[in-house]
């Protein structure tokens, strides 16, 4: 047991998803999973294990934003043992080339958060994707017939932005080549590393900011199966 965790050590695989929403969280394992046990119940941030393919795999919701996931990457390494972490989110994109329905594997990640400014003293850090679990979703996607993106994303404490005082809040990591935003990725990546496991972040578009356009809800469930595809094959690699 954990601070935010009543499971008990060996109730969590060494291989989890992790996506923000714990209701995506009980949609994985409703759908994907085969004899599965909830181990989390503690403030709704449900935590399911089961298996996928004969392997043994958790999911679990993280929350929204970059100290809720701090919380839950860090428990799950440092309390349960996790090993393989994999996020599976949405974002939104503010390139007229990145599209809605897109699906992106984060190789590393930006971040406006003071995170890591705090962690590194002022000096910049490069939290990065695992590079094996990186290959293997790609292939995995290339085996789904999928043409993934991979690329660096931004993980933003923001996402109401003030317009009227900042119009083009994206702009700047539009032309630096970022593909996307989302809330998460930065901080996964660096408590990875700081306890040697391994990490990813695979995003679905789910919204598009230049145009506003959007994915329905029925859309939402179809695109994330891709995503969520792509995590399991790549999970049961680990
Ligand atoms: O779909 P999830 O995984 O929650 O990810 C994205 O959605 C939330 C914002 O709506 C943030 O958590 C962001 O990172
Ligand atoms: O963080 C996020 C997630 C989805 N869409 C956004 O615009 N931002």
């Amino acid at each position: 047991m954990s601070a935010h965790n009543e499971a008990k050590m060996g109730d969590i695989a060494e291989t989890i998803l992790l996506p923000g929403d714990p209701l995506r969280a009980k949609y994985i394992a409703d759908n994907f999973l085969e004899d599965v046990v909830c181990y989390n119940k503690v403030r709704n941030m449900l935590g399911f294990t089961g298996t996928y393919k004969g392997k043994r795999i958790s999911v679990q919701g993280t929350g929204m934003g970059i100290p809720s996931i701090s919380i839950y990457a860090h428990e799950l390494i440092t309390q349960y043992g996790v090993k393989n972490l994999i996020r599976i989110g949405t974002c939104g994109s503010f390139n007229e080339d990145v599209h809605v329905r897109d699906v992106i594997l984060a190789m590393t990640s930006c971040t406006d958060s003071g995170i890591n400014k705090n962690l590194f003293r002022g000096m910049d850090y490069s939290p990065c994707a695992d590079f094996g679990m990186l290959s293997d979703a790609h292939k995995a996607a290339t085996e789904q017939g999928v043409n993934i993106r991979v690329g660096s994303t931004l993980s933003s404490d923001i996402f109401y932005h003030d317009l009227e005082n900042n119009p083009e809040p994206f702009k700047i990591w539009a032309d630096y080549g970022v593909l996307a935003v989302e809330m998460e990725a930065t901080a996964l990546y660096t408590i990875a590393a700081r306890n040697k496991a391994k990490a990813l972040a695979i995003l679905t578009v789910s919204d598009h900011i230049l145009t506003g356009e959007a994915t329905s809800a029925e859309e939402r469930q179809t695109t994330l199966h891709t995503m969520i595809k792509i995590g399991l094959e790549t999970a049961i690699r680990q």
